[in-house]
């Protein structure tokens, strides 16, 4: 089954002073979704951090008129369930991150729970920055998820641009965050439109 091409746009690469316009901007320029990175640097114990401060993020983004919420399984095994029961009530889409070394079996049981999530993010970069360079190796995560899961959507993050983008495409991938090769564009409307193609042509769409 054919999923559909969704471009994100990661304001990580954004102009952080006039966040609103480059929204807008993006927007205009034909994204689906904008893409949030949200680091948060704790200095006390990992249990205090998952048990309080994740949920008062979803707290706070549903508040804030976020769609979806996508949550790292690194500090998120022990309460995945509460987790994605807690973005559904806030109406948001609950989607779970994995980093480049964390094997792709770790998220299965969560795809195939009886509340499941809706989407499934492979990190192609470490998390931390724009602008690194994308990990080609991360694409046997997602043709592993694709074979599995036809229908699902998988999102890949980091190192995305034109000279990427037919790796993951063809590999499966349907959700398509950038943030250096759109935002340092000149014409960020023709990379977005760049992206998609591959993504539909990869799905026969
Ligand atoms: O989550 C991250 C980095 O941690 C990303 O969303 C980056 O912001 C993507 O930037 P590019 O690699 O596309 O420049
Ligand atoms: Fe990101």
């Amino acid at each position: 089954m054919a999923v559909k091409a969704k471009i994100a746009p990661s304001m990580l690469s954004s102009d952080f002073a006039n966040l609103a316009t480059e929204a807008e901007r993006m927007l205009l320029c034909g994204a689906d979704w904008l893409h949030m990175d949200i680091m948060v640097i704790y200095l006390f114990s990992f249990e205090k951090f998952h048990l309080f401060v994740l949920f008062d993020y979803v707290e706070a983004l549903a508040k804030a008129g976020a769609s979806g919420f996508t949550f790292h399984i690194e500090v998120s095994k022990d309460n995945w369930r509460e987790l994605i029961q807690s973005i559904k009530t806030k109406g948001m889409r609950p989607g779970v991150s994995l980093k480049p070394g964390t094997p792709i079996e770790e998220v299965y049981a969560l795809v195939e729970d009886e509340n499941p999530v809706e989407m499934v993010l492979i990190m192609t970069v470490e998390p931390g920055f724009g602008g690194q360079k994308f990990m080609p190796e991360m694409m046997d995560k997602v043709r592993a998820l694709r074979k599995k899961y036809p229908s699902l959507d998988i999102e890949v993050d980091g190192g995305l641009g034109p000279s990427t983008i037919e790796m993951a495409a063809s590999a499966g991938a349907n959700c398509i965050v950038a943030g250096s090769s759109i935002f340092g564009a000149a014409e960020p409307a023709k990379v977005i439109a760049i992206l998609r193609e591959s993504v539909d042509k990869a799905q026969g769409s």
